[in-house]
C-alpha cells in the first residue's frame, strides 16, 4: 500500500522556495505546487529525474495518492477543486477571500501558462485533473522546527522534506517517499498552512458543503499550534472565522446565521466547553451523541451560540479554550489531553429579491428560499504519545491512543468499504467499520464515511540521529503518523454534496434551520405587533373619545354652575335691591311727608321715585326674602295712607315700635332710630349678600381649579380666562360692596351721634343760634368721620338752617338723599353687571 512511483510530479517543484520570498510569489508558487500534486494524481506519471532527485536511488517512492483512487469533487461549481487560494487570499476582507478563490480559478490558466512555460503540465492535463475531482480530501503534513535547533544537520540525511513536490522521504530501515496535497516544512508559517490546506474547504462550507479540518499527530509536533495560532501568527481556526465573514460580507445576494458549540472527548467522555461551570450543588448533564437521519450524528445536550461577528466568535472559542484540559507532559508543556471540536453551523438563503430594511413588509409577504445548512468542524485532536510515568497522564494516553488507534482503524478499513461500497453490501460496511468504538470516531463519522469534505493535517517533528527527536523515539512516531496520513489520503472517499435546502414556511417543522425559525418567528411577532398596534389606536380612541365626553360633560356642569351662580347672584341683588327700595320708599314718603325742607326738584324727584319705588316694590314682593323689619314695611306699605306712611313703612309694632311709628314729634315723622333700624337692616342684609357672594366665590373657584387640574390634555385658555373674569368681578363687586358698606357703617355712626346730639339738645328746647348750628353741625361731620359723599351733602344748602325739628328732619333728609343715590349707583351697577352677565351667559352659550 502507498508504494507507487506512480504520480507526476510538476517539474516546477524541484525548485527550491526561497522562505523569505514575497508573500504573493510563494503563494503562487503554493498554488502551482499544488496544481502539480493535482497533475500528478490525474497523469499518473512522474518525471525519472525527479524521483532519482528526490528519493535516490534505491528508495522506492511512496505515495498516498494511486492513480486508481480519485474521489469525486462536486461539479456544480465552476471550480470544482479544493484548491489553494491566490496570493491575494490572505486579504482579510471580504473581497480578498471571495475573490481569490474565483480568481485564482479565473487566472489559473495565466499561472499555469507561466508554468508551462518553465517546463509546466499542458493545461488540457490540469483540465482532467479537476473533472477527476480529486480534492474532496486533503491530507497534509507539516514538519514542527527542530526543538534542539539540529535541522539542516543529521535531519537532512535521513528524511528529506520537500514542500515543493509535497514529499517526505526516509533513508532509514523502514524508507520511503510520501507524497501529499502538501507539505509544510518547519519554515512554512501558519498563513502558508491554512491557505493551502483549509481555505477552499472554508470557503465551500460557506456554500453549502459539510467540511471537516483536523490536526493529527503526536503529542508536542504542532497540532494547537496549527489550528489555533498565536497572537502574532493566527492559526486554521481564526483564519478560517475571518474567511467566514469575509464571504458573508461578499455575498449580498444571500443572508446567513452562524451558530457555534465547542465539545471536547476526555477519557471518552464529552464535555461542552461553553456550558460554563455546573452551579453549586449540580452536576453538568452528560452530553450524549445521537444519531439523526437529517443531522446524522450530533451531540446533545449541547450549548450553541450564535455569532454575529468575528471578534465575537474567536471570542466564544477562546472562552472554550480556557475551559479545555491541559496538562504538562514528557513531551509538551502544555499538552491538550482531549480531543477538541470546534462546530460552526452555517445557516444560509436567498435574500428576496427587492427585500431590505425599506421592503420589510414586501419582503415579509414573499416566500424566500428555503435554508441551507452545512457544518464547518474544525478539531484538534489530542496527540498520540507512549505510556507516561505518571498515572493520570497514562489513563489519559490510554483513551487518547484508544480513541486515535480506532481512527486509525476505521480509516484503514475505509478501503476496503471502498470496494464493499461498489458492491452494494453496505450492512457489511456498518458492521466492519468500529465507528462506535470510539467517541472521536463516531463523532467523525459522517465527515470519514464521505459525507463530508475532508482537510487533515498530520503534525510531525523530524528527529535526526543523534537529535532530542530521535532520542525520544520521534522517528517511530512520525513513520506512523506518515502512514496515517496516506491511508487517508488513500482510503477516506468524499461524495460529499451541497446540503439540500430545507423547505420555507415551515413545512419542515421539525427543521433546525434557526433561521427558518426565526423568520417564522418574526412573522408571527410581526403579526403580534401590528394587531397590539391597532388594538392600541383603538384604545387610544376610544379612551381620547371618552375624555372629550367627559370634558364636555364637566364644561357643561361648569356652565350650568355658573349659570346658577349668575342667576342667584342677579337674583339676591333683585331682592337686596328691592328690599332697598323698599327701604327707601317708606323713607322717602317720610321724606315726602314730613321733612319741611326739601328743595323743590328734590320733591318731585322724590314723589317720581316714590311712584316708581311704590311700583316695583309691589311687583317684587313676591320673592322678596327681606329681614322681619322689612318684610313687615313692605308689606304694608301697599295699603298705608299718604297720611302715615312711616307707621306703616315702621310695623306696627306695640310700644316704641308705635312710639317711633308716630314720631318722635307726633307728627309721623320716622324717628332716627326707626332709620337706624332701618339702616341695620340694611346692614345686615348687605352683610348677608356679601357672605352669599363670598361662598359662590369660593365654589366658583374650587370648581375652577378642578376644572385646570382635570383639563390635562390641553388648558382651555379662553375658559380659564372668562373664569378669571368671573372672579375678578366678583372680587371687584365685593370691594365694591365693602366700601359702600363701609360708607353706611359711616353714615349710621353719623346718624346715631346726630341722634345723640339731638337727645343731649332736645331738652333745652333751644336752638342754637344759626351760627353756632352751623359750626356744631360741620364739626359733627368732621368728627364723625363722614365719607366724602356726606361732606359733599352735608356742604350743600343744608337742613342746618331750619328749626330743631326741621334740622332732624334734616339728617334724614341728607341720609335718604345719600340712600337715593346709592341705589342709582346700584341700578347703574346692577345694570351693567346683569348686561355683563347676560353676554357672559351668551358667550358660554355659544362655545
Ligand atoms: N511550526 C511551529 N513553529 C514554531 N513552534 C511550534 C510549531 N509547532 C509547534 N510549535 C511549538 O511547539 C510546542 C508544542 O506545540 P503544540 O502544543 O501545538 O503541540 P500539540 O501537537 O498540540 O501537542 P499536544 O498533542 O500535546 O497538545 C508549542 O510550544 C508550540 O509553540
Amino acid at each position: 500500500m502507498g508504494r507507487t512511483s506512480g504520480h507526476t510530479t510538476s517539474p516546477l517543484s524541484l525548485s527550491a522556495t526561497p522562505e523569505d520570498a514575497p508573500e504573493g510569489q510563494r503563494s503562487a508558487r503554493s498554488s502551482r505546487s499544488s496544481i502539480g500534486s493535482t497533475t500528478r494524481d490525474s497523469t499518473g506519471r512522474r518525471s525519472s529525474s525527479n524521483r532519482t532527485k528526490v528519493a535516490g536511488p534505491g528508495i522506492p517512492l511512496r505515495s498516498p495518492l494511486p492513480s486508481s483512487r480519485l474521489p469525486d469533487w462536486p461539479l456544480e461549481a465552476n471550480n470544482g477543486l479544493l484548491n489553494p487560494p491566490s496570493p491575494r487570499s490572505r486579504n482579510s476582507s471580504a473581497h480578498g477571500s471571495y475573490a481569490s478563490a474565483t480568481t485564482f480559478e479565473d487566472i489559473g490558466e495565466e499561472i499555469f501558462i507561466a508554468d508551462a512555460v518553465s517546463g509546466g503540465i499542458p493545461a488540457t492535463d490540469r483540465q482532467s485533473a479537476q473533472k477527476d475531482g480529486n480534492g474532496n480530501v486533503i491530507v497534509s503534513v507539516r514538519v514542527r522546527p527542530d526543538a534542539g535547533g539540529n535541522e539542516g544537520g543529521k535531519t537532512e540525511v535521513e528524511w528529506m522534506v520537500d514542500g515543493r513536490k509535497s514529499l517526505v522521504s526516509y533513508r532509514g530501515r523502514e524508507g520511503g517517499e510520501y507524497i501529499y496535497d502538501n507539505v509544510f516544512t518547519a519554515h512554512d508559517n501558519n498563513a502558508k498552512v491554512y491557505d493551502s490546506a483549509a481555505k477552499r474547504l472554508v470557503r465551500r462550507v460557506m456554500e453549502g458543503y459539510h467540511g471537516t479540518v483536523f490536526a493529527y499527530g503526536m503529542t508536542g509536533t504542532g497540532k494547537t499550534f496549527s489550528m489555533q495560532g498565536t497572537a502574532t501568527s493566527p492559526g486554521v481556526i481564526p483564519l478560517a472565522i475571518t474567511d467566514i465573514f469575509s464571504f458573508i460580507r461578499e455575498s449580498p445576494h444571500r443572508e446567513f446565521l452562524l451558530r457555534v458549540s465547542y465539545l471536547e472527548i476526555y477519557n471518552e467522555k464529552i464535555h461542552d466547553l461553553l456550558a460554563g461551570p455546573p452551579m453549586a450543588g449540580q452536576t453538568q448533564e452528560e452530553v450524549k451523541l445521537r444519531e439523526d437521519s437529517k443531522r446524522g450524528v450530533y451531540a446533545t445536550p449541547l450549548k450553541e451560540e450564535i455569532v454575529q461577528s468575528p471578534t465575537q466568535l474567536l471570542r466564544v472559542i477562546a472562552r472554550g479554550d480556557n475551559a479545555r484540559r491541559v496538562s504538562s507532559t514528557q513531551y509538551n508543556a502544555r499538552s491538550s489531553r482531549s480531543h477538541a471540536v470546534v462546530q460552526i453551523v452555517v445557516e444560509s438563503r436567498d435574500r428576496v429579491p427587492g427585500s431590505g430594511t425599506l421592503h420589510e413588509s414586501k419582503r415579509a409577504a414573499l416566500a424566500p428560499g428555503g435554508v441551507r445548512v452545512s457544518t464547518l468542524s474544525l478539531i484538534d485532536l489530542a496527540g498520540s504519545e507512549r505510556a507516561a510515568e505518571n498515572k493520570e497522564r497514562r489513563t489519559e494516553g490510554g483513551h487518547i491512543n484508544k480513541s486515535l488507534l480506532t481512527l486509525g482503524t476505521v480509516i484503514a478499513r475505509l478501503s476496503g468499504d471502498k470496494e464493499k461500497e461498489s458492491s452494494g453490501n453496505t450492512a457489511d460496511k456498518e458492521k466492519h467499520l468500529p465507528y462506535r468504538d470510539s467517541k472521536l470516531t463516531r463523532l467523525l463519522q459522517p465527515a470519514l464515511s464521505g459525507n463530508s469534505l475532508v482537510s487533515i493535517l498530520c503534525t510531525v517533528q523530524l528527529g535526526s540521529v543523534g537529535s532530542v527527536a530521535s532520542a525520544n523515539s520521534h522517528t517511530g512516531e512520525t513513520l506512523n503518523t506518515l502512514k496515517f496520513a496516506s491511508r487517508a489520503k488513500n482510503n477516506i472517499v468524499s461524495h460529499a454534496k451541497k446540503a439540500e435546502e430545507a423547505l420555507p414556511n415551515g413545512a419542515d417543522a421539525g427543521s433546525r434551520a434557526l433561521l427558518d425559525r426565526y423568520r417564522m418567528e418574526i412573522q408571527e411577532l410581526r403579526k403580534q405587533l401590528e394587531n397590539q398596534t391597532r388594538e392600541q389606536t383603538n384604545a387610544r380612541d376610544e379612551e381620547e373619545e371618552r375624555a372629550r365626553e367627559l370634558e364636555a360633560e364637566q364644561r357643561h356642569e361648569e356652565q350650568m354652575l355658573e349659570m346658577q351662580l349668575a342667576r342667584t347672584a342677579l337674583k339676591e341683588r333683585i331682592e337686596h335691591l328691592n328690599r332697598l327700595i323698599l327701604s327707601s320708599k317708606s323713607l322717602g314718603v317720610n321724606a315726602n311727608r314730613s321733612f319741611g325742607y326739601q328743595p323743590r326738584e328734590s320733591l318731585a324727584s322724590n314723589n317720581d321715585s316714590h311712584i316708581v319705588s311704590q311700583r316695583s316694590s309691589t311687583a317684587s314682593r313676591a320673592t322678596l326674602e327681606v329681614p322681619n323689619l322689612n318684610r313687615k314695611s313692605s308689606s304694608s306699605s301697599g295699603d298705608s295712607p299718604p297720611s302715615r306712611p312711616f307707621s306703616n313703612t315702621l310695623g306696627a309694632e306695640p310700644g316704641s315700635e308705635e312710639e317711633d311709628s308716630i314720631g318722635e314729634y307726633g307728627d309721623g315723622t320716622a324717628t332716627q332710630a326707626a332709620q337706624i333700624r332701618a339702616l341695620q337692616a340694611d346692614l345686615a342684609d348687605r352683610n348677608r349678600y356679601i357672605s352669599t357672594l363670598e361662598l359662590r366665590l369660593r365654589q366658583a373657584r374650587r370648581s375652577s381649579n378642578s376644572r385646570v387640574t382635570m383639563a390635562f390634555h390641553k388648558p382651555q385658555l379662553h375658559e380659564e380666562g372668562g373664569a378669571e373674569a368671573l372672579l375678578k368681578e366678583k372680587d371687584a363687586e365685593i370691594a365694591e360692596l365693602r366700601a359702600r358698606l363701609d360708607d353706611k357703617d359711616r353714615m349710621v355712626t353719623a346718624l346715631r351721634t346726630a341722634a345723640r346730639q339731638r337727645d343731649i339738645a332736645s331738652p333745652s328746647k333751644e336752638a342754637p343760634a344759626l351760627p353756632e348750628r352751623r359750626r356744631i353741625s360741620a364739626h359733627r361731620s368732621q368728627s364723625s368721620g363722614a365719607s366724602e359723599t356726606q361732606k359733599k351733602t352735608m356742604s350743600g344748602p343744608l337742613p342746618l338752617l331750619l328749626p330743631e325739628k326741621e334740622s332732624a328732619g334734616g339728617d334724614v333728609d341728607v341720609m335718604t338723599r345719600m340712600i337715593d343715590s346709592m341705589m342709582s349707583d346700584n341700578g347703574v351697577l346692577l345694570t351693567r353687571k346683569s348686561s355683563r352677565r347676560t353676554s357672559l351667559r351668551t358667550g358660554s352659550e355659544g362655545r
